[in-house]
């Protein structure tokens, strides 16, 4: 088992909850949607998945690691190693060049493979623009670099926030299908969280957040 959550909540401070009981189980290589409306809690839930918060109660268990009895630097570890997470925003390292930002996150997990570096930056239409810095990128380009660091640790499981929601629409695409493609050839699980009806029904299984309940 890939993921495992059980009766997972969330509140931040005295307001009312976000996630009220939230459980599912995903598989090794399953692609999944998270949908909901706008403040529903699927940003939170991935941030909890991810290691970057914690829940207030519940399992959120990778590969069987229970990350709510993790402390901080427990759950860092986890998200260098085994989660790559892909935000919005490419938040890539602007002092670094191309090259350097594949690298970063695999080198931190002592899991760099120079060999798939390069097999992921010519997947991913790099090779020309490894020793550029991000500012000089386009936004599908700076996107694509932030997919590349994310696979270069191999994780297991990938999560994906909106991950398309800066760019127009055809490099969106592109840029998914490219994300798709190379999640599916190295294995790992996805968990993707979009507000586009088109991208959801691409994955293979859907949930959706209402109330602080998967519906
Ligand atoms: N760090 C925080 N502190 C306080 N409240 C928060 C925090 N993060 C999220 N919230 C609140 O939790 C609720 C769920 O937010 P979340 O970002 O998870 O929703 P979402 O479904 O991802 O929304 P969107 O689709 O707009 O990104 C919202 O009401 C939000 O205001």
């Amino acid at each position: 088992m890939l993921l495992r959550l059980r009766d997972v909540k969330k509140t931040y401070g005295a307001e009312t909850p976000v996630l009220r009981g939230v459980s599912f189980d995903m598989n090794a290589g399953e692609m999944l949607a998270l949908t909901g409306e706008s403040g529903s809690g699927k940003s939170t839930l991935l941030h909890l998945i991810g290691g970057l918060d914690t829940a207030d109660a519940g399992v959120v268990a990778v590969q069987g690691t229970d990350l709510t009895g993790l402390d901080d630097a427990g759950r860092a570890g986890l998200r260098r190693g085994t989660v790559g997470v892909i935000f919005q925003q490419f938040n890539l390292i602007p002092s670094l060049n191309v090259a350097a930002n594949i690298a970063f996150q695999a080198r931190l997990a002592g899991r760099f493979d120079p060999m798939f570096a390069d097999d992921l930056a010519q997947r991913l239409g790099l090779r020309d623009h490894l020793h550029k810095y991000p500012e000089h990128l386009s936004g599908g380009q700076q996107q694509r670099v932030a997919i590349a660091r994310t696979l270069a640790p191999r994780p297991a499981l990938v999560l994906a926030d909106e991950p398309t929601g800066n760019l127009d629409e055809a490099t969106a695409d592109t840029v998914f299908a490219l994300l798709c493609d190379l999640v599916a050839d190295t294995g790992a699980g996805l968990v993707l969280v979009t507000h586009s009806e088109r991208l959801a029904a691409r994955m293979g299984r859907r949930l959706h957040l209402r109330a602080g309940l998967l519906t």
